[in-house]
């Protein structure tokens, strides 16, 4: 795997706009690449179903649709052939020509009509297929390692909106890739056949022809290709900060309902709709300009085979069909070559999606692996207890030590009270211990993963039933496929017991039974869904428990009953708090001060020292 500092490195050479979501009004910086240039980050990421496990279906697909491509053209070579003997047959009034025209045109159509909706639909099914696939890839690395979090970590590889790009960005990326690449299949198919015909006629009008398009095709390229593709990539960014805008008003509803925040809100959304608006409005007039200029061109092509085959045909050197047949040819050759300028709007636009979608695969790569090099290293080889050793930790940007060799051992038994004021780095010693930092060097000695557990500031409470959020992360859990299921089986006498003693009696009564569904994260008090974090934590067993100021919002008395029950049935702990009380459960303390390097002590000497 490359260093991250070389990925970064390649983000930041690639101009991408590697950047939260921005303020309103705020201008970014838009890549500056041609569309040419983009051509390597779009098989880069178009490539990805194509090697891998579902390679041939994928292929299949593609084979299948490049068979009848090939079909298709073979088709309309012949109908310019059956409408050339069919128009010269009128022209020169021969009945049995003509009917013999009118049989092949019959047969054509009853190929062709089947054709045409077979290819359609496994047009259809490669694109929803594709996006499958890629979503699912994505998604996939996204939960990967914590990538998720790691993601936003560090400022300058922090990008906007990772939801939109998976939701949004993938599907459209997929469709236009699908329709452009088969469509210019098409058209390549269309220019070899009909050039054919055209050179059996005459090969100055195929030369004539190919300079004219390939001039066109540059110049649109040049002249309106690459603006069009950096307004889409802002249009697409400026919709993603929208969304996050008003997704941040809802999940923070009942705060800023409080601050009666909502005139801020309110301003700073328009600001972004207006944004967005305004870069549409220039869309509009730079995509307006392109059609003029298309039509322009287009146009100028109609007059060309007649002025071109007049003459051979007054002198009486060409039949009256095979001017149709020339015009119809050039035509088609004409639409081919004139393809790129045509789809030039949808091919700004997969330019756009291409150039997030690179960023999301790149980060997303670079933080789904554990990371390798300088780092802090993590044993997960102790039975129970943990040791830290020579353990310093720095902000993910590298900007602050937080803690610097820092050497603790805990051993069976012993719990670990960590305390110090705020924004010291509470918090940030346990993210290293977890392994959610990294930045930083020394080693971190605990039991498995699996025999940890982390209860963090800020409960989560997952979507599901009350019995969801009392087993998570483990537990049943259901997707439109179906059950998912992950150890940890438990009766509902059992819950009852032990929301009981988390002091949530008759909680499971009051909201209707294990297995009602609520929006819990606001029908629970902050107090109530930390205790029921806290029976997560019972109900796990883990050798080793952290607790993130896990009781922060419960009165004393509730505090102290969580703790001994806590004594009681996990040994070994470390809990971050602010209130002496806590010191009572604990066997040691770490205490954060000033100078970042914490002091590790017993309990006694510290109430001895400090109270
Ligand atoms: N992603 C980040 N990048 C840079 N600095 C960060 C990041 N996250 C936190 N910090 C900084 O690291 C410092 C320590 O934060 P931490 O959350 O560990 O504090 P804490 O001691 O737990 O505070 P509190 O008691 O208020 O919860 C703070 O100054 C914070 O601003």
């Amino acid at each position: 795997m490359p260093s991250k500092n070389v990925e970064l490195e390649h983000l930041k050479s690639a101009d991408v706009v590697v950047d939260r979501p921005t303020r309103a009004g705020q201008e970014l910086p838009m890549p500056k690449r041609s569309l040419w240039q983009l051509f390597p980050r779009w098989h880069r990421v178009a490539k990805r179903w194509f090697v891998s496990e579902e390679r041939w279906m994928a292929c299949g697909f593609v084979g299948f649709l490049v068979a009848a491509s090939l079909g298709t053209t073979w088709m309309y070579v012949h109908i310019s052939y059956v409408q050339r003997n069919l128009e010269t047959a009128l022209a020169e009034k021969e009945q049995d020509s003509f009917y013999k025209a009118i049989m092949s045109f019959v047969v054509i159509i009853i190929i062709a009509a089947p054709l045409f909706v077979v290819t359609e639909y496994v047009e259809a099914r490669l694109t929803l297929e594709w996006r499958r696939w890629l979503t699912r890839d994505l998604m996939g690395m996204y939960f990967a390692n914590s990538a998720y979090f790691r993601l936003h970590q560090t400022p300058e590889a922090e990008l906007d909106n990772p939801d939109q790009r998976i939701c949004e960005d993938v599907p459209a990326f997929v469709d236009a890739s699908t329709v452009l690449c088969m469509g210019l299949l098409r058209k390549v198919f269309n220019i070899v056949g009909f050039a054919g015909v055209l050179w059996s006629i005459s090969p100055k009008l195929v030369f004539i022809l190919l300079t004219y398009c390939t001039v066109g095709t540059w110049l649109t390229a040049t002249a309106f290709g690459k603006r069009l593709m950096q307004l889409d990539f802002r249009l697409l960014q400026k919709a993603g900060d929208l969304r996050f805008s008003l997704l941040r008003t809802r999940e923070n509803a009942e705060s800023i309902a409080f601050y009666h925040g909502e005139k801020r809100e309110s301003a700073q959304a328009t600001g972004r709709l207006d944004g967005l608006i305004v870069t549409s409005r220039l869309k509009l007039l730079w995509r307006a300009g392109l059609a003029l200029w298309s039509n322009c061109y287009t146009y100028a092509t109609i007059l060309m085979p007649y002025l071109l085959t007049a003459p051979a045909y007054f002198q009486g050197d060409l039949q009256f069909g095979v001017i149709t047949q020339v015009g119809f040819a050039f035509r088609r050759i004409e639409t081919a070559l004139n393809y790129l300028v045509d789809k030039l709007p949808a091919i700004s636009g997969l330019a756009a999606e291409t150039e997030r979608l690179d960023v999301l695969f790149t980060l997303l790569q670079m933080h789904s692996h554990p990371p390798k090099g300088d780092v802090i290293q993590r044993s997960p080889d102790m039975d129970a207890g943990m040791l830290l050793q020579r353990l310093t930790v720095l902000t993910p940007g590298h900007e602050r030590a937080l803690c610097q060799m820092l050497d603790v051992q805990l051993l069976e038994g012993q719990s670990l009270l960590i305390v110090g004021p705020s924004g010291c780095g509470k918090s940030s010693l346990l993210r290293a211990i977890s392994g959610l930092w990294t930045s930083g060097s020394g080693r971190v000695h605990t039991p498995s993963d699996s025999n940890c557990f982390f209860l963090p500031q800020k409960p989560f409470m997952p979507l599901g039933s009350l019995r969801d959020q009392l087993l998570f992360p483990s537990g049943d859990w259901t997707t439109p496929l179906g059950r998912g299921r992950k150890g940890l089986m438990v009766g509902d006498h059992e819950l009852e017991k032990l929301l009981d003693a988390v002091c949530l009696p008759g909680l499971m009564d009051r909201l209707g039974g294990l297995d009602v569904e609520l929006e819990f994260a606001h029908v629970l008090s902050q107090g109530e869904q930390q205790r029921v974090a806290f029976l997560r934590l019972l109900l796990h067993q883990p050798k080793l428990a952290f607790l993130d100021e896990a009781t922060g919002a419960l009165d004393t008395p509730t505090e102290s009953a969580l703790y001994r029950l806590l004594q009681q049935q996990c040994h070994t702990y470390i809990s971050i708090g602010h209130r002496k009380e806590l010191i009572a459960y604990h066997t040691h303390v770490l205490m954060f001060n000033k100078s970042a390097t914490p002091e590790f002590m017993t309990a006694a000497d510290y109430q001895q020292r400090h109270m």
